[in-house]
């Protein structure tokens, strides 16, 4: 396994991109995006017939919005399901929704059946996740683990601690995650296993020594 970053590691690691490489955070979304795209179409553990897309309100959610259109514009059967207040919604969240509202993707909320679906995707929370999961966000975290249904995490399987590997009051149980430039340092723990699953760790052109590392 590559070099595994921290958390905080991460988020500098973004900012350092966007800010001072200068690739813009909705170009390195639509990376991470299609890098996610191809690690479900790769995964043949996963079923894309009827997929259920988790969204947050940060940028997690909007890279899970992006898959979603990527998804739906290729023809699988998307419904996305947002989670949190509309008011705490990223920018890049909130253009990933226009785009995704373009399309038309079908949105249900949460008293949803979630073992009608395949496969459910998890962009919940990712680097931004910074207390105990409770409320709405622990009741779908809850009824995607108990619903039997393959989940695929976005960057971090939402509700664990990407730097100890804990759980934060309740964790998506992950058949796989597709974690963006590096493996968390938590993620790659033996107690980790459980949430993370087959872990992909995707190059989207964010690099800690200025160059693509195997
Ligand atoms: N341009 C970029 O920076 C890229 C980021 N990537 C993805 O972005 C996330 C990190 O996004 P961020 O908006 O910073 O945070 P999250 O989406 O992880 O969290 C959302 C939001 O949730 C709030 N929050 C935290 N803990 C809780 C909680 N327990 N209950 C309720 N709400 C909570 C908090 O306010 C956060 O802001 C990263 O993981 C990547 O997926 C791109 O992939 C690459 C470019
Ligand atoms: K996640």
């Amino acid at each position: 396994m590559a070099e595994t970053i921290s958390v905080q590691q991460s988020r500098e690691l973004d900012q350092k991109t966007i800010n001072e490489v200068g690739i813009p955070s909705l170009v390195l979304m639509e990376r991470a995006a299609l890098k996610i795209y191809g690690d479900l179409l790769a995964n043949d553990e996963l079923d894309l017939t009827k997929v259920l897309v988790l969204v947050g309100s940060g940028n997690n959610g909007g890279d899970a919005l992006d898959v979603a259109r990527l998804l739906e514009t290729h023809g699988f059967d998307t419904s996305v399901l947002l989670i949190g207040k509309p008011q705490s919604r990223s920018e890049q969240m909130e253009r990933q929704l226009q785009i995704c509202d373009y399309y038309q993707v079908k949105h249900v909320f949460l008293d949803e059946d979630f073992g009608q679906y395949t496969t459910i995707v998890d962009g919940l929370f990712g680097s931004g996740l910074a207390r105990a999961v409770e409320g709405d966000f622990a009741t779908a975290i809850d009824k995607a683990n108990q619903s039997g249904v393959k989940i695929h995490a976005i960057d971090i399987p939402s509700g664990l601690n990407g730097d100890s590997g804990e759980v934060m009051g309740t964790a998506v149980k992950a058949t796989s995650t597709s974690t963006l430039a590096y493996a968390k340092t938590g993620m790659v723990l033996s107690q980790a296993k459980p949430y993370t699953g087959k872990i992909f760790v995707d190059d989207i052109g964010i690099y800690l020594h200025d160059h693509y590392e195997e």
